[in-house]
């Protein structure tokens, strides 16, 4: 593996599910694989699982880990050819090349703007220090996807399922911001290559996500006909893509008990930060259907797998 950007960088999903779960298992008994190396993490943006998450799958390989907050760092700028007469003061060739200097592995995270979609979709920030870093560069959730939480995921999905090949619902709920797409575009493309689970995704008419991620999954517009039979109810918000940005007030998606109840006993999913009584009820939130704090245990070890490939 070269970097990890997507699914489309796993060879295969699931022999990176085994990997994360082997290490799971055995956590204390990898930690030759990051020796004398150093994993550098960059945040544009706010992050509470995906940085300690992160930092302990490295440590947890032996890696040298070091974490910027870029609040605390230069503007960078983006644009090639441009006269940097204003505000931005290092260039990201500079500033990739320079932390390809320090660190074997470079991992980032940048969120969307939600203005331009096309700026967005071309994914310029994580693209950019592909272009110019000279490691291995891993996604921290970038403008369009949010690879490390997927795999985490289909490691929580493949260790609960009652069935061989499960019925997945991924539903969109309301949100008070607009939020990107990322999660969603991410699970959806993960369940479909994955080739393990049957993918539903319901959400309101105008809020279907980029076909290009959820070629393979049945998109519906009536939420209870996704979540009926459904063994894993695997919850986000996101802002429109047909209207780019665009939020909507329905708290009627939002998933309570009585939703719930129309599943196949179903577990209850969600990426996490969440905001209850908005996306989700308390009640689902604090039964033991919900598998959120295993979702996020598992990122130590959807990271740990992932740096391991990288670390060759
Ligand atoms: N990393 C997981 C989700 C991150 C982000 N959520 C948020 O920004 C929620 C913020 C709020 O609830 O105000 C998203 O949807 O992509
Ligand atoms: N799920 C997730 O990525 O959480 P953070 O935004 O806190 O990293």
């Amino acid at each position: 593996m070269k970097n990890f950007l997507s699914v489309h960088d796993a060879p295969s999903v699931g022999r990176l599910i085994e990997r994360a779960a082997a290490i799971k298992a055995d956590p204390f008994d990898h930690e030759r694989t990051g020796h004398h190396k150093t994993l550098i993490n960059l945040f544009f943006n706010p992050s509470l699982r995906t940085r300690l998450s992160t930092e302990k799958a490295g440590m947890t390989l032996g890696f040298q880990v070091i974490t910027m907050d870029m609040a605390g760092g230069w503007k960078l700028e983006f644009e090639d050819g441009i006269v940097m007469n204003l505000d931005r003061a290092e260039h990201v060739r500079e500033a990739a090349g320079v932390l390809s200097q320090y660190c074997d592995i470079l991992a980032v995270r940048s969120f969307p703007e939600l203005v331009d979609r096309d700026a967005d979709y071309a994914d310029r920030v994580i693209n950019a220090f592909v272009k110019y870093a000279t490691v291995p560069v891993v996604s921290l959730e970038s403008a369009i996807r949010h690879p490390l939480q997927s795999l985490a995921d289909c490691l929580t999905i493949s260790e609960h399922r009652r069935s061989a090949r499960p019925r997945v619902a991924l539903t969109w709920a309301p949100h008070p911001r607009k939020l990107p797409q990322a999660v969603a575009n991410s699970f959806a493309e993960w369940m479909v290559n994955w080739g393990e689970v049957d993918l539903v995704i319901a959400n309101p008419e105008g809020f279907d996500l980029a076909p290009e991620f959820t070629a393979g999954a049945e998109v519906v517009h009536d939420q209870a006909a996704a979540l009926r039979g459904a063994e894993f109810v695997y919850t986000k918000n996101w802002s429109s893509y047909t209207h780019y940005g665009a939020t909507a007030d329905l708290p009627g998606w939002i998933v309570d008990e009585d939703k719930m109840a129309l599943t196949d006993n179903a577990y209850f999913m969600h990426c996490l930060p969440v905001r209850r009584n908005v996306i989700v009820s308390d009640g689902v939130l604090n039964s033991d259907r919900s598998l959120v704090l295993q979702q996020a245990n598992n990122r130590t070890w959807a990271a740990a797998a992932v740096l391991e490939a990288l670390a060759g």
